[in-house]
């Protein structure tokens, strides 16, 4: 297998169900990329679930953390990065995120996404108890700011597989 790329580290970014984690791993699997979580990253640093730290913190103090965490990655290399859906939130996380690599939005529609927010309650930002619109209305704001990214890949009639071949594709990664 010849692999030539011309970004050595991927940044997922997109909306809460859009499939970060999902693809991070895929793409870990496909093409040995280093795997990193941010939202797991802050889970395990703070020693508390996301929903812990929105509640007893506030939403801005989890804001810290991540932009926190997302600093403390550098230097990084060969990794696929799957970041938190409110990442691009501050304008220094999105301008950090381009210095570290290929940014990719991993697009869905409200359809797929609102059919993954309400399957699980661990969201705090989407709780599907209190009903998605608050969450459809933050999507909807935050579509300009993913729409910045480098490369925008259409998932919704993707597999993770097939999603993690059309970044590579993509980022010029050859011969997977
Ligand atoms: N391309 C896909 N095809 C089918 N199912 C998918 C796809 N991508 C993700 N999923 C499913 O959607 C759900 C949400 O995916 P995932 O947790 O990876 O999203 P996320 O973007 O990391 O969300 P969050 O921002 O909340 O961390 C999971 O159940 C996952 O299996
Ligand atoms: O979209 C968001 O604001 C969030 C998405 C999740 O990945 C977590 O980072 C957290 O639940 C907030
Ligand atoms: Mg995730």
């Amino acid at each position: 297998m010849c692999m030539v790329s011309k970004s050595d580290n991927i940044l997922l970014i997109g909306f809460m169900g859009a499939g970060k984690t999902t693809i991070a791993r895929a793409l870990g699997k496909a093409a040995g990329y280093r795997i990193i979580d941010l939202d797991a990253l802050i889970v395990e640093r703070r020693g508390r679930a996301i929903a812990e730290i929105f509640s007893s913190e506030g939403e801005e103090a989890f804001r810290d953390y991540e932009s926190e965490a997302l600093r403390s990655l550098e230097p990084l290399s060969h990794a696929v990065v799957a970041t938190g859906g409110g990442i691009i939130g501050r304008q220094e996380n999105r301008e950090f995120l381009r210095s570290l690599g290929a940014v990719v939005y991993l697009r869905a529609s409200w359809k797929t996404l609102s059919a993954r927010l309400a399957a699980s309650d661990d969201r705090p930002l989407a709780d599907p108890a209190a009903g998605l619109e608050k969450a459809r209305q933050l999507w909807l704001r935050r579509l300009p700011l993913y729409e910045q990214a480098e490369i925008i890949i259409d998932t919704d009639e993707k597999s993770p597989a097939e999603v993690a071949r059309a970044i590579l594709q993509a980022i010029g990664v050859e011969d997977v």
